[in-house]
């Protein structure tokens, strides 16, 4: 029996688009609960949610078997020892943030996967990935099902795109709005026009490569917009904003009148 097959690796292979949520409450519960929603993916956030190796495996776990629902890990930084982790409890999936240079891609590419191809650790007897050891082909099949997400969200990394592009085995690329616009000196305010035309050529470069493009965007016409430019793993929301807002919302229905 081989390693699980990585639905959303082969939907971004074959052109597919994939609408995501951020999950980020760093808890299983709510996860459990944005998986009933019908979202192709989820955003398990390591590195803005309070999320640890333990809470990450927990959502993994309320997420098997989903038909949709895909869970998309991301690390708080490429660091090749979280990386081992994160595959050995299960995940097949990994957004990698602040990734600027083609050495860097191609490093993560290597610690996504068994030696020869890498120098991912050979745990797997006693890994969740390998249901411990009842996937008796994982470590044989597992690397063929790893999906790399790199995000280039800094002037340095727009700046090395076409160089990421090139490299083998990173499956797709994700702008990072939020940062880009500040390492671009507009902090908070992705929508500056300048910010707006490096995300439209960006966008419009990673969909003419043999990688799949995603973003987020928290609001409607942004996303269109997003989509418009080639972003095929649209974000189109985020768990945490979504309960805040509505909650706001509603109390200001009945506290102010
Ligand atoms: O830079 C960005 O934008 C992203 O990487 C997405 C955000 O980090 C996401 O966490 C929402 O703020």
């Amino acid at each position: 029996m081989p390693a699980p097959v990585n639905r959303f690796k082969a939907a971004l292979a074959a052109g597919q688009m994939q609408y995501g949520c951020w999950a980020g409450f760093g808890d299983a519960y709510p996860t459990e609960v944005m998986s009933t929603a019908g979202f192709d993916w989820l955003v398990i956030d390591g590195e803005h949610a309070p999320n640890d190796i333990r809470s990450i495996m927990a959502q993994l776990q309320v997420l098997e078997g989903k038909p949709d629902s895909h869970p998309v890990v991301r690390l708080p930084m490429g660091e090749a020892w979280l990386i081992k982790q994160a595959l050995d409890i299960g995940a097949q999936t990994l957004l990698i943030p602040m990734v600027e240079s083609a050495e860097q891609a191609r490093d993560l590419v290597r610690a996504m996967r068994y030696p020869p191809e890498g120098i991912r650790g050979s745990g797997a007897a006693l890994a969740r990935a390998s249901r411990f050891s009842a996937i008796p082909d994982y470590i044989r099949t597992a690397n063929d099902q790893m999906c790399l997400l790199v995000q280039v969200e800094t002037v340095k990394g727009i700046a090395a795109l076409d160089d990421i592009l090139a490299v083998e085995g990173v499956d797709g690329v994700f702008i990072g709005p939020s940062d880009l616009a500040a390492d671009m000196g507009h902090r908070g305010d992705s929508a500056q026009p300048e910010v707006r035309a490096v995300i439209k050529d960006a966008l419009g470069r990673i969909a003419a490569s043999d990688k799949a493009a995603g973003i987020l965007a928290v609001d409607h016409d942004t996303a269109v917009t997003y989509r418009d430019w080639g972003a095929q793993f649209l974000a189109v929301g985020i768990d945490v904003v979504l309960l805040a807002r509505a909650a706001r919302d509603l109390a200001a229905r009945w506290t102010k009148g």
